[in-house]
């Protein structure tokens, strides 16, 4: 395909995705029915419309409207690039301009626009973030870097690192935790990799893996990975040498586990209804997602405020059974990929009101200023 034409298939799949189709989805139907798009075509279409989405607010404003056209003329003009030579009508380029898309927009761009923020949010983050506002915002509009975890139990950071340089893949480590490698070079070659297959090394954003590095685990601990989803963390807590069992409201969201665990060479045991008491409790609890924004940008625009009030009584009862799934004296891990306060700190501060029988052992909150996403964990102590 023509770097015009792929932009045209972006223009097709952002219309379906502000039609409400969930961008995944969306990119999906639209790679079945194109199936002549190679896969190198997929992946820059893909960036094309991750790019659009993430700056959804300010390239609607540049690009004069709120459409797959209109997001990626934004994204052109907002590259410095001459729209004109790409809606050409050759091909399957987009159709050339209208007279009223060929003006650059005028207004002045309201900052929320310009850091393209939800104005609903902006407040809440501004009181959350403080004087990161403004640089987080726009650390939240570029592609979040592509990190690995090296599965310490099937080798060193450096020996991963070598192994992939064998395959292509350049990486350095990161300081955000001792397992992280991001990727400079292929990052797109990672999961063909023997490396990857052989499971010496997983795909997981930086932060997540320094809030399971920052968690106190005993040698052999029992832990409770509460809310496991795909298994990231437990796989993570797992390589600790911790006896993890995975558990889901959603069960299914866990069906990844076993072939994860097989492939790093660990054991996940996988529960409906956890029995017993842990070492410690993970409580990865469902979020807004602010923090990983760059990553998942659409949930920036389809998130609300009655979403938000709903998943912060679903976190304080996540909260709330949590103690009895703990052994006296157990620790409590909580954590968000949020940048809300109501989510974080918030939240805490009122468990502990509940539950005065804990104590707050520490809490820290990462942001994209620190490299990954943002993340927030706090470790709880039960004072047994
Ligand atoms: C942030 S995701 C977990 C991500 C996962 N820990 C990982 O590292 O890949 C939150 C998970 O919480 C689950 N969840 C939602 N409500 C829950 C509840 N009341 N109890 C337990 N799990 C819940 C969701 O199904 C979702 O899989």
């Amino acid at each position: 395909m023509t770097p015009a034409a792929r932009l045209q298939a972006a223009i097709d799949i952002l219309e379906h995705i502000l039609n409400g189709a969930a961008a995944e989805q969306a990119l999906t139907t639209w790679a079945r029915g194109n199936r002549f798009a190679g896969s190198g075509d997929r992946a820059a279409i893909r960036d094309h419309v991750f790019d659009c989405l993430r700056c959804k607010r300010s390239f609607a404003h540049v690009g004069g409207a709120e459409t797959g056209r209109g997001l990626v003329l934004g994204l052109l003009r907002a590259r410095g690039m001459d729209p004109e030579t790409v809606f050409t009508g050759q091909g399957y380029a987009p159709s050339p301009l209208l007279p009223d898309e060929s003006l650059p927009a005028v207004s002045p761009m309201p900052d929320n626009v310009a850091l393209d923020c939800p104005d609903w949010i902006a407040p809440d983050l501004q009181v959350s973030l403080d004087d990161q506002f403004r640089p987080v915002l726009q650390a939240l509009q570029h592609r979040a870097p592509v990190f690995l975890r090296v599965n310490l139990a099937r080798g060193t950071r450096a020996t991963a690192a070598a192994r992939l340089a064998q395959e292509g893949i350049g990486t350095r480590p990161h300081p955000l935790a001792e397992t992280a490698l991001e990727v400079t070079e292929n990052a797109r070659r990672v999961r063909q990799s023997s490396a990857f297959m052989d499971g010496l090394v997983e795909l997981q954003d930086a932060a997540s893996q320094a809030v399971i590095q920052a968690l106190p685990i005993p040698d052999g601990a029992d832990v409770l990975d509460y809310c496991a989803g795909g298994g990231g963390k437990a796989l993570a807590l797992a390589a600790r040498g911790a006896q993890v069992t995975a558990h889901d409201a959603d069960p299914a969201r866990m069906k990844d586990i076993p072939a994860r665990a097989g492939r790093a060479g660990v054991t996940i045991d996988m529960t409906h209804a956890p029995q017993g008491r842990f070492d410690l409790v993970v409580l990865d609890v469902p979020c807004s997602g602010s923090g990983s924004w760059r990553r998942a940008p659409a949930g920036k625009w389809t998130m609300n405020r009655a979403m938000l009030n709903s998943l912060l009584q679903v976190q304080a009862d996540i909260l709330d059974k949590a103690p009895d799934h703990l052994r006296p004296g157990g620790v409590l891990g909580y954590m968000t990929c949020s940048l809300l306060m109501s989510e974080n700190t918030q939240q805490i501060t009122r468990f502990l009101d509940r539950e005065p029988a804990f104590r707050l052992v520490s809490q820290q909150q990462f942001t994209p200023l620190d490299g990954g996403d943002g993340f927030f964990l706090a470790v709880l102590q039960h004072c047994g």
